[in-house]
Protein backbone atom coordinates (compact mmCIF):
# COMPACT_ATOMS: atom_id res chain seq x y z
CA UNK A 1 0.00 0.00 0.00
CA UNK A 2 1.41 3.21 -0.88
CA UNK A 3 1.45 5.62 1.84
CA UNK A 4 1.91 9.24 0.47
CA UNK A 5 0.73 10.66 -2.12
CA UNK A 6 3.03 12.97 -4.42
CA UNK A 7 1.49 14.93 -7.60
CA UNK A 8 4.37 16.89 -9.72
CA UNK A 9 2.89 19.58 -11.87
CA UNK A 10 4.62 19.79 -15.03
CA UNK A 11 6.09 17.41 -17.64
CA UNK A 12 8.96 19.62 -19.38
CA UNK A 13 12.56 18.48 -18.51
CA UNK A 14 12.38 19.64 -15.23
CA UNK A 15 9.26 17.99 -13.78
CA UNK A 16 9.77 14.89 -15.77
CA UNK A 17 13.00 14.79 -14.28
CA UNK A 18 11.78 15.55 -11.02
CA UNK A 19 9.18 13.19 -11.17
CA UNK A 20 11.32 10.11 -12.11
CA UNK A 21 14.06 10.87 -9.43
CA UNK A 22 10.79 11.12 -6.58
CA UNK A 23 9.55 7.36 -8.22
CA UNK A 24 12.44 5.78 -8.35
CA UNK A 25 13.88 7.04 -4.83
CA UNK A 26 10.44 6.44 -2.41
CA UNK A 27 9.01 3.53 -4.02
CA UNK A 28 6.22 3.31 -1.22
CA UNK A 29 5.19 6.88 -2.69
CA UNK A 30 1.99 7.07 -4.92
CA UNK A 31 3.90 9.69 -7.59
CA UNK A 32 1.87 11.23 -10.38
CA UNK A 33 2.80 13.70 -13.46
CA UNK A 34 0.50 15.90 -13.98
CA UNK A 35 0.51 18.74 -16.90
CA UNK A 36 -1.47 20.49 -19.65
CA UNK A 37 0.79 19.79 -22.18
CA UNK A 38 3.32 16.74 -22.25
CA UNK A 39 6.00 16.42 -25.00
CA UNK A 40 6.28 17.38 -27.95
CA UNK A 41 4.19 20.42 -26.95
CA UNK A 42 5.86 21.80 -24.06
CA UNK A 43 8.91 24.62 -23.91
CA UNK A 44 11.37 21.87 -23.56
CA UNK A 45 10.81 20.05 -26.95
CA UNK A 46 11.73 23.62 -28.46
CA UNK A 47 15.18 23.82 -26.39
CA UNK A 48 18.60 22.97 -28.57
CA UNK A 49 19.38 20.73 -25.33
CA UNK A 50 22.96 22.01 -25.48
CA UNK A 51 24.49 21.30 -21.88
CA UNK A 52 26.46 24.99 -21.02
CA UNK A 53 24.73 27.76 -18.25
CA UNK A 54 24.65 31.49 -17.43
CA UNK A 55 24.95 32.03 -13.52
CA UNK A 56 22.17 33.26 -11.40
CA UNK A 57 22.97 35.87 -9.65
CA UNK A 58 22.33 35.46 -5.92
CA UNK A 59 22.71 31.94 -5.48
CA UNK A 60 25.48 30.25 -4.38
CA UNK A 61 28.18 29.38 -6.88
CA UNK A 62 28.91 26.17 -5.59
CA UNK A 63 25.14 25.50 -5.69
CA UNK A 64 25.21 26.37 -9.50
CA UNK A 65 28.10 23.86 -9.45
CA UNK A 66 26.43 20.98 -8.14
CA UNK A 67 23.81 20.90 -10.58
CA UNK A 68 25.31 21.49 -13.40
CA UNK A 69 27.69 18.52 -12.21
CA UNK A 70 25.18 16.36 -11.65
CA UNK A 71 22.99 16.53 -14.59
CA UNK A 72 26.18 16.01 -16.81
CA UNK A 73 27.12 13.33 -14.62
CA UNK A 74 23.73 11.74 -15.35
CA UNK A 75 23.37 12.65 -18.78
CA UNK A 76 27.23 11.25 -19.80
CA UNK A 77 26.08 7.90 -18.05
CA UNK A 78 23.19 7.78 -20.79
CA UNK A 79 25.44 9.31 -23.73
CA UNK A 80 27.94 5.83 -22.84
CA UNK A 81 25.17 3.87 -22.60
CA UNK A 82 22.81 1.71 -24.81
CA UNK A 83 19.97 3.67 -24.11
CA UNK A 84 21.94 6.88 -25.59
CA UNK A 85 20.24 6.36 -28.89
CA UNK A 86 16.65 6.03 -27.91
CA UNK A 87 17.03 8.67 -24.91
CA UNK A 88 18.70 11.12 -27.65
CA UNK A 89 21.41 11.86 -25.73
CA UNK A 90 25.00 12.61 -27.35
CA UNK A 91 28.35 13.91 -26.83
CA UNK A 92 28.93 17.43 -28.66
CA UNK A 93 32.42 19.32 -29.06
CA UNK A 94 32.93 22.59 -31.18
CA UNK A 95 33.91 26.26 -30.43
CA UNK A 96 32.43 28.84 -28.09
CA UNK A 97 33.43 32.56 -29.16
CA UNK A 98 34.17 36.06 -27.98
CA UNK A 99 34.34 39.16 -30.09
CA UNK A 100 37.00 40.04 -27.59
CA UNK A 101 38.76 38.81 -24.26
CA UNK A 102 36.01 37.81 -21.48
CA UNK A 103 37.10 39.05 -18.08
CA UNK A 104 36.28 35.52 -17.00
CA UNK A 105 38.05 33.06 -19.56
CA UNK A 106 36.44 29.78 -17.68
CA UNK A 107 32.55 29.34 -17.01
CA UNK A 108 32.09 28.21 -13.74
CA UNK A 109 31.38 24.55 -15.22
CA UNK A 110 34.46 24.69 -16.91
CA UNK A 111 35.58 21.99 -14.97
CA UNK A 112 32.71 19.38 -15.70
CA UNK A 113 32.43 19.07 -19.46
CA UNK A 114 35.28 17.20 -21.26
CA UNK A 115 38.41 18.83 -22.42
CA UNK A 116 37.82 22.05 -21.74
CA UNK A 117 40.91 24.46 -23.25
CA UNK A 118 41.42 28.06 -24.85
CA UNK A 119 41.00 27.99 -28.75
CA UNK A 120 44.29 27.99 -30.53
CA UNK A 121 45.27 30.89 -32.82
CA UNK A 122 44.82 28.19 -35.62
CA UNK A 123 41.33 27.58 -34.67
CA UNK A 124 40.58 31.10 -34.50
CA UNK A 125 41.73 31.69 -37.88
CA UNK A 126 38.27 31.07 -39.57
CA UNK A 127 36.19 33.35 -37.24
CA UNK A 128 38.03 36.58 -38.40
CA UNK A 129 35.39 38.66 -36.24
CA UNK A 130 36.16 36.61 -32.85
CA UNK A 131 39.65 37.03 -30.62
CA UNK A 132 39.09 34.52 -28.18
CA UNK A 133 37.00 30.99 -28.06
CA UNK A 134 37.01 28.06 -25.87
CA UNK A 135 37.02 24.61 -27.03
CA UNK A 136 35.47 21.68 -24.72
CA UNK A 137 32.95 18.83 -25.60
CA UNK A 138 29.65 18.17 -23.15
CA UNK A 139 26.38 16.98 -23.83
CA UNK A 140 23.16 17.66 -25.82
CA UNK A 141 20.16 16.15 -24.90
CA UNK A 142 17.37 15.69 -27.94
CA UNK A 143 14.27 16.18 -26.20
CA UNK A 144 12.18 15.18 -28.26
CA UNK A 145 13.91 11.57 -27.86
CA UNK A 146 14.71 12.45 -24.14
CA UNK A 147 10.93 13.36 -22.42
CA UNK A 148 9.59 10.20 -23.86
CA UNK A 149 12.40 8.46 -22.26
CA UNK A 150 12.22 10.01 -19.10
CA UNK A 151 8.40 9.07 -18.96
CA UNK A 152 8.87 5.39 -19.77
CA UNK A 153 11.20 5.20 -17.16
CA UNK A 154 8.76 7.09 -14.81
CA UNK A 155 5.97 4.34 -15.62
CA UNK A 156 8.25 1.81 -15.29
CA UNK A 157 9.00 2.95 -11.38
CA UNK A 158 5.38 2.91 -11.04
CA UNK A 159 4.74 6.18 -11.80
CA UNK A 160 1.30 7.85 -13.24
CA UNK A 161 0.58 10.11 -16.19
CA UNK A 162 -2.61 13.02 -15.70
CA UNK A 163 -3.29 15.01 -18.50
CA UNK A 164 -4.89 18.09 -16.88
CA UNK A 165 -4.35 21.73 -16.30
CA UNK A 166 -4.57 22.52 -12.20
CA UNK A 167 -6.50 25.72 -12.09
CA UNK A 168 -5.23 25.98 -8.04
CA UNK A 169 -3.31 23.97 -5.70
CA UNK A 170 -6.59 24.19 -3.62
CA UNK A 171 -7.81 21.36 -6.28
CA UNK A 172 -4.83 18.99 -5.63
CA UNK A 173 -5.30 19.02 -1.87
CA UNK A 174 -8.97 18.46 -2.45
CA UNK A 175 -7.51 14.84 -4.24
CA UNK A 176 -6.25 13.89 -1.63
CA UNK A 177 -2.25 14.64 -2.32
CA UNK A 178 -0.04 15.07 0.56
CA UNK A 179 2.44 16.38 -1.30
CA UNK A 180 2.90 19.16 -3.85
CA UNK A 181 6.17 19.47 -6.74
CA UNK A 182 5.61 22.49 -8.82
CA UNK A 183 7.56 22.18 -12.18
CA UNK A 184 4.74 24.40 -13.90
CA UNK A 185 7.82 26.76 -15.63
CA UNK A 186 6.05 29.75 -16.71
CA UNK A 187 2.78 28.58 -16.00
CA UNK A 188 4.31 29.31 -12.04
CA UNK A 189 2.61 33.46 -12.73
CA UNK A 190 -0.80 32.07 -12.69
CA UNK A 191 -0.70 28.70 -10.71
CA UNK A 192 1.44 30.05 -7.42
CA UNK A 193 1.10 33.99 -8.65
CA UNK A 194 4.79 34.22 -8.87
CA UNK A 195 5.34 37.63 -11.30
CA UNK A 196 8.62 37.32 -11.28
CA UNK A 197 9.00 34.66 -13.49
CA UNK A 198 8.34 36.10 -17.29
CA UNK A 199 9.05 34.94 -20.36
CA UNK A 200 11.88 34.95 -23.02
CA UNK A 201 10.72 34.34 -26.27
CA UNK A 202 13.33 32.20 -28.35
CA UNK A 203 13.42 31.25 -31.82
CA UNK A 204 15.52 28.45 -33.54
CA UNK A 205 15.28 26.93 -37.04
CA UNK A 206 15.87 22.94 -37.90
CA UNK A 207 18.29 22.74 -40.69
CA UNK A 208 19.04 19.55 -42.58
CA UNK A 209 23.07 20.07 -42.49
CA UNK A 210 24.75 16.55 -41.92
CA UNK A 211 28.17 17.33 -42.59
CA UNK A 212 28.57 19.71 -40.06
CA UNK A 213 29.94 17.96 -37.23
CA UNK A 214 30.99 21.12 -34.20
CA UNK A 215 28.49 23.43 -32.59
CA UNK A 216 29.82 27.07 -33.03
CA UNK A 217 28.51 29.52 -30.08
CA UNK A 218 29.03 33.27 -30.65
CA UNK A 219 28.23 34.37 -27.04
CA UNK A 220 27.56 38.05 -27.57
CA UNK A 221 25.62 37.55 -30.84
CA UNK A 222 22.96 34.83 -29.56
CA UNK A 223 23.69 32.89 -32.41
CA UNK A 224 24.77 29.41 -32.04
CA UNK A 225 24.83 26.45 -34.30
CA UNK A 226 24.13 23.11 -33.20
CA UNK A 227 24.28 19.70 -34.82
CA UNK A 228 22.26 16.90 -33.74
CA UNK A 229 20.35 13.47 -33.99
CA UNK A 230 17.90 14.54 -36.34
CA UNK A 231 18.97 18.00 -37.26
CA UNK A 232 20.96 20.88 -37.22
CA UNK A 233 19.80 23.47 -34.84
CA UNK A 234 20.21 27.30 -35.59
CA UNK A 235 19.62 30.10 -32.89
CA UNK A 236 18.67 32.09 -32.09
CA UNK A 237 16.69 35.15 -30.23
CA UNK A 238 16.11 35.89 -27.04
CA UNK A 239 12.94 39.02 -26.84
CA UNK A 240 13.56 40.65 -23.89
CA UNK A 241 14.03 44.25 -23.01
CA UNK A 242 16.09 45.85 -20.17
CA UNK A 243 14.58 48.60 -17.97
CA UNK A 244 17.94 49.73 -16.40
CA UNK A 245 19.39 46.71 -14.91
CA UNK A 246 16.25 44.20 -15.22
CA UNK A 247 15.27 42.62 -18.01
CA UNK A 248 11.40 42.94 -18.80
CA UNK A 249 9.64 40.85 -21.60
CA UNK A 250 6.21 41.27 -23.20
CA UNK A 251 6.30 38.87 -25.91
CA UNK A 252 4.44 36.03 -25.93
CA UNK A 253 3.99 35.29 -29.59
CA UNK A 254 4.79 31.40 -30.05
CA UNK A 255 4.64 31.34 -33.90
CA UNK A 256 7.64 31.71 -35.74
CA UNK A 257 7.75 35.44 -36.70
CA UNK A 258 9.44 35.35 -40.91
CA UNK A 259 11.79 38.11 -39.93
CA UNK A 260 13.50 36.44 -36.98
CA UNK A 261 14.02 33.04 -39.62
CA UNK A 262 15.98 35.28 -41.64
CA UNK A 263 18.21 36.98 -39.16
CA UNK A 264 18.66 34.15 -37.83
CA UNK A 265 19.90 32.01 -40.99
CA UNK A 266 21.93 35.43 -42.01
CA UNK A 267 23.93 35.18 -38.67
CA UNK A 268 24.62 31.80 -39.18
CA UNK A 269 25.96 31.34 -42.30
CA UNK A 270 28.37 34.55 -41.45
CA UNK A 271 29.89 31.99 -38.68
CA UNK A 272 29.28 29.07 -41.20
CA UNK A 273 28.74 29.66 -44.83
CA UNK A 274 28.07 25.96 -45.74
CA UNK A 275 25.06 26.79 -44.01
CA UNK A 276 23.81 28.56 -47.22
CA UNK A 277 23.41 25.51 -48.97
CA UNK A 278 21.66 23.69 -46.33
CA UNK A 279 18.12 22.56 -46.72
CA UNK A 280 15.78 24.86 -43.97
CA UNK A 281 13.01 22.04 -42.23
CA UNK A 282 11.26 24.31 -40.17
CA UNK A 283 11.13 27.02 -37.25
CA UNK A 284 10.09 26.77 -33.70
CA UNK A 285 9.24 28.90 -31.12
CA UNK A 286 9.37 28.55 -27.02
CA UNK A 287 8.98 31.03 -23.96
CA UNK A 288 11.94 30.62 -22.09
CA UNK A 289 10.47 30.15 -18.31
CA UNK A 290 12.83 33.13 -17.05
CA UNK A 291 13.05 34.38 -13.45
CA UNK A 292 15.94 36.67 -11.60
CA UNK A 293 16.99 33.38 -9.37
CA UNK A 294 15.58 29.44 -10.39
CA UNK A 295 13.55 28.98 -7.41
CA UNK A 296 14.24 25.66 -5.32
CA UNK A 297 12.16 25.58 -2.18
CA UNK A 298 9.72 24.02 -0.04
CA UNK A 299 6.91 26.55 1.65
CA UNK A 300 3.66 24.94 3.63
CA UNK A 301 0.78 26.23 2.65
CA UNK A 302 -2.88 26.46 3.65
CA UNK A 303 -4.65 24.56 1.23
CA UNK A 304 -8.81 23.71 1.41
CA UNK A 305 -8.45 23.69 5.12
CA UNK A 306 -5.16 21.35 5.93
CA UNK A 307 -1.63 22.20 5.24
CA UNK A 308 0.16 21.05 2.38
CA UNK A 309 3.59 21.19 2.02
CA UNK A 310 4.81 22.44 -1.64
CA UNK A 311 8.69 21.81 -3.45
CA UNK A 312 9.21 24.45 -6.03
CA UNK A 313 11.03 23.86 -9.00
CA UNK A 314 10.70 26.17 -11.98
CA UNK A 315 11.97 29.34 -13.25
CA UNK A 316 15.45 28.29 -15.26
CA UNK A 317 15.37 30.54 -18.19
CA UNK A 318 17.42 29.67 -20.78
CA UNK A 319 18.95 26.41 -19.33
CA UNK A 320 16.61 24.02 -17.85
CA UNK A 321 17.71 21.02 -19.79
CA UNK A 322 21.27 21.70 -18.12
CA UNK A 323 19.91 22.17 -14.60
CA UNK A 324 16.93 19.81 -14.86
CA UNK A 325 18.95 16.59 -13.46
CA UNK A 326 20.68 18.52 -10.35
CA UNK A 327 17.53 20.88 -9.58
CA UNK A 328 15.38 17.29 -9.53
CA UNK A 329 17.93 15.89 -7.15
CA UNK A 330 17.95 19.18 -4.94
CA UNK A 331 13.88 18.67 -5.35
CA UNK A 332 13.34 15.56 -4.21
CA UNK A 333 15.87 16.35 -1.09
CA UNK A 334 13.18 18.62 -0.04
CA UNK A 335 10.45 16.07 -0.95
CA UNK A 336 12.11 13.23 1.23
CA UNK A 337 11.76 15.95 3.96
CA UNK A 338 8.45 16.60 3.69
CA UNK A 339 7.56 12.46 3.45
CA UNK A 340 9.34 12.20 6.65
CA UNK A 341 7.53 14.86 8.49
CA UNK A 342 3.96 13.59 6.67
CA UNK A 343 5.16 10.03 8.21
CA UNK A 344 5.90 11.30 11.89
CA UNK A 345 2.86 13.74 12.40
CA UNK A 346 0.52 10.88 11.08
CA UNK A 347 1.87 8.54 13.73
CA UNK A 348 1.48 11.04 16.67
C1 LIG B 1 14.83 28.49 -28.30
C2 LIG B 1 15.22 27.87 -27.00
C3 LIG B 1 16.42 27.15 -26.91
C4 LIG B 1 16.81 26.60 -25.70
N1 LIG B 1 17.96 25.88 -25.66
C5 LIG B 1 18.38 25.36 -24.48
C6 LIG B 1 19.60 24.65 -24.40
O1 LIG B 1 20.29 24.45 -25.39
N2 LIG B 1 20.00 24.19 -23.18
C7 LIG B 1 19.25 24.38 -22.06
O2 LIG B 1 19.67 23.96 -20.99
N3 LIG B 1 18.07 25.03 -22.11
C8 LIG B 1 17.63 25.54 -23.29
N4 LIG B 1 16.46 26.24 -23.35
C9 LIG B 1 15.71 26.47 -22.10
C10 LIG B 1 14.78 25.31 -21.78
O3 LIG B 1 13.97 25.04 -22.87
C11 LIG B 1 13.92 25.66 -20.55
O4 LIG B 1 14.71 26.12 -19.50
C12 LIG B 1 13.20 24.40 -20.10
O5 LIG B 1 12.46 23.86 -21.17
C13 LIG B 1 12.29 24.67 -18.91
O6 LIG B 1 11.70 23.44 -18.59
P1 LIG B 1 10.44 23.36 -17.64
O7 LIG B 1 10.15 21.91 -17.48
O8 LIG B 1 10.64 24.20 -16.45
O9 LIG B 1 9.28 24.09 -18.48
P2 LIG B 1 8.36 23.61 -19.67
O10 LIG B 1 9.07 22.76 -20.65
O11 LIG B 1 7.72 24.86 -20.18
O12 LIG B 1 7.25 22.73 -18.97
C14 LIG B 1 6.27 23.29 -18.14
C15 LIG B 1 5.22 22.24 -17.86
O13 LIG B 1 4.30 22.74 -16.90
C16 LIG B 1 2.97 22.50 -17.35
N5 LIG B 1 2.09 23.47 -16.71
C17 LIG B 1 2.26 24.79 -16.56
N6 LIG B 1 1.23 25.32 -15.88
C18 LIG B 1 0.39 24.28 -15.61
C19 LIG B 1 -0.86 24.17 -14.94
N7 LIG B 1 -1.47 25.22 -14.39
N8 LIG B 1 -1.44 22.94 -14.86
C20 LIG B 1 -0.86 21.86 -15.41
N9 LIG B 1 0.31 21.92 -16.06
C21 LIG B 1 0.92 23.10 -16.15
C22 LIG B 1 3.10 22.63 -18.86
O14 LIG B 1 1.96 22.08 -19.52
C23 LIG B 1 4.39 21.85 -19.08
O15 LIG B 1 4.13 20.48 -19.06
C24 LIG B 1 16.01 26.78 -24.55
C25 LIG B 1 14.81 27.47 -24.64
C26 LIG B 1 14.41 28.01 -25.85
C27 LIG B 1 13.11 28.73 -25.93
O1 LIG C 1 22.29 29.87 -25.62
C1 LIG C 1 22.69 28.83 -26.16
O2 LIG C 1 23.72 28.78 -26.80
C2 LIG C 1 21.95 27.54 -26.02
C3 LIG C 1 20.51 27.70 -26.31
C4 LIG C 1 19.82 28.26 -25.16
O3 LIG C 1 20.07 27.89 -24.04
C5 LIG C 1 18.78 29.25 -25.38
O4 LIG C 1 18.53 29.66 -26.51
O5 LIG C 1 18.16 29.62 -24.37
Amino acid sequence: MKNVKVVVVGAGVVGSSTALCIAEALPNCSVTLMAERFTPDTTSDVAAGILMCSPFPDIPLAQQQKWFKESMKHLLTIAQSEEASEAGVLLSSGWQLFASVPAEKKPFWSEFVLGFRTMTDQELKRFPNHKFGQAFTTVKCECSNYLPWLEKRFRKAGGQIVIQKVKNLQELSTQGYDVIVNCSGLGARTLVDDSQVYPVRGQVLKVHAPWLQHFIRDVGGQTYIYPGMHSVTLGGTRQVEFIGEHEQADDWRLEPDPGDSQDILERCCRLEPSLRRAKVLGASVGLRPSRKNVRVERELLQLGGRQVPVVHNYGHGGWGVTLSWGTALDALILVKQCVYQRLTNAKL
